[in-house]
């Protein structure tokens, strides 16, 4: 997360109040993250008895008409025992609730605080953790009721790329515009259309999971989450952990344990197991673009870091190259 909108402590109590959730004890901006203004709230009903809960303020590339959708989300994947954080419903019930910020209006939620840590080099053990809790997830969202169309797919890579125009992307890495036109149409007339759909998380970076020791005691940050390819979730978190912690190396440990680790949950199909090359080369443009995008549009005052559009397209190269082809055989 991010914190772009600043907020006093005076504003932050009144901000919370229609939660009746006692006194307001502490809130500190987490920096992590992009999209949204995230602060750690502590409040006590009464003295020495602090609860921590996570207030999302949204900012960027959510609709607020998608708040049920994620929201209604985490209620159905908590009620089906997955670690994921409740919604916190003000005491009218709403599960959101849009306010005036210095910033114009802005929705906002409140969502469970839950316990671990976010890894920077995970163990083969914590990668096949998370293949498996993914797995889980697929199979607990598969009745979930409501449908959101993936608005980060080949036709957003195509948009963001645009957006930047070949200079904005050579002024990033000389390579970069030259790739994206390498990549980009190959990538869109050989996507994959007949492969199961289902919810995905769609963002299973590991700074969107928590973990104590080889526990997974956290999947959060939901709010790219959609109706898709259930195999490009598996893709996306494989080009999200397979890689060292510089983006640079590819790690063949992490790799089979993670695809180990979902196949011992949910059974990939021979079309599934086939098309994760292309799917993972999808995956790696994704995040090269909205990374390039926001390289280049990130306002200069906000609490945040940019992170490297270079690292996803190095694994773009990594998944295109022939001599990798062998990486998703089980
Ligand atoms: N439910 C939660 N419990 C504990 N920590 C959380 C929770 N939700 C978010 N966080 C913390 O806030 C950070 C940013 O949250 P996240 O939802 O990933 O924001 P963004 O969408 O901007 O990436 C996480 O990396 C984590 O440290
Ligand atoms: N995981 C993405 C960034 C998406 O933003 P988030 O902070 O909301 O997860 C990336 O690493 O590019």
């Amino acid at each position: 997360m991010a914190v772009y909108t600043h907020l006093g402590a005076e504003d932050m109590a009144a901000l919370l109040a229609p939660y009746h959730l006692g006194d307001l004890v502490s809130a500190k901006g987490i920096a992590e993250g992009v999209s949204n203004s995230n602060w750690l709230i502590e409040t006590a009903q009464e003295p020495g008895k602090a609860t921590r809960f996570i207030l999302t303020m949204y900012e960027f590339r959510i609709e607020i008409s998608d708040l049920p959708y994620f929201l209604g989300l985490l209620d159905h994947l908590a009620a089906k025992g997955c670690p994921v954080p409740r919604s916190i419903h003000d005491g009218a019930g709403n599960l959101y609730r849009v306010v005036a910020t210095p910033r114009g209006e802005r929705a906002l939620a409140l969502i469970e605080f839950l316990p671990g840590v976010s890894l920077h080099e995970p163990t083969p053990g914590q990668a096949r953790a998370v293949g498996a809790a993914l797995a889980t997830l697929h199979g607990a969202a598969a009745d979930y009721p409501a449908t959101r169309a993936n608005g980060m797919g080949l036709a957003e890579w195509q948009r963001l790329a645009d957006a930047c125009g070949p200079q904005g992307l050579a002024s990033i890495d000389p390579a970069l515009a030259s790739l994206v036109a390498q990549h980009l149409p190959r990538l869109a007339a050989q996507w994959p259309q007949d492969l199961p759909t289902g919810v995905i998380h769609a963002d299973l970076f590991p700074d969107n999971v928590l973990m104590q020791g080889e526990t997974v005691t956290g999947l959060i940050d939901f709010y790219f989450a959609c109706n898709d390819v259930i195999a490009y979730d598996l893709a996306v978190t494989h080009a999200a952990w397979c890689f060292d912690a510089a983006g640079l190396a590819f790690r063949a440990d992490l790799s089979a344990a993670l695809l180990e680790g979902y196949a011992s949950v949910r059974a990939l199909s021979g079309a599934e197991r086939a098309a994760l090359p292309v799917l993972a080369q999808g995956a790696a443009m994704r995040f090269a673009m909205s990374r390039a995008y926001d390289w280049l549009n990130t306002p200069a005052d906000a609490l945040v870091t940019r992170k490297d559009p270079m690292a996803f397209a190095r694994r773009l190269q990594f998944y295109a190259d022939p001599a990798n082809g062998g990486v998703f055989a089980l």
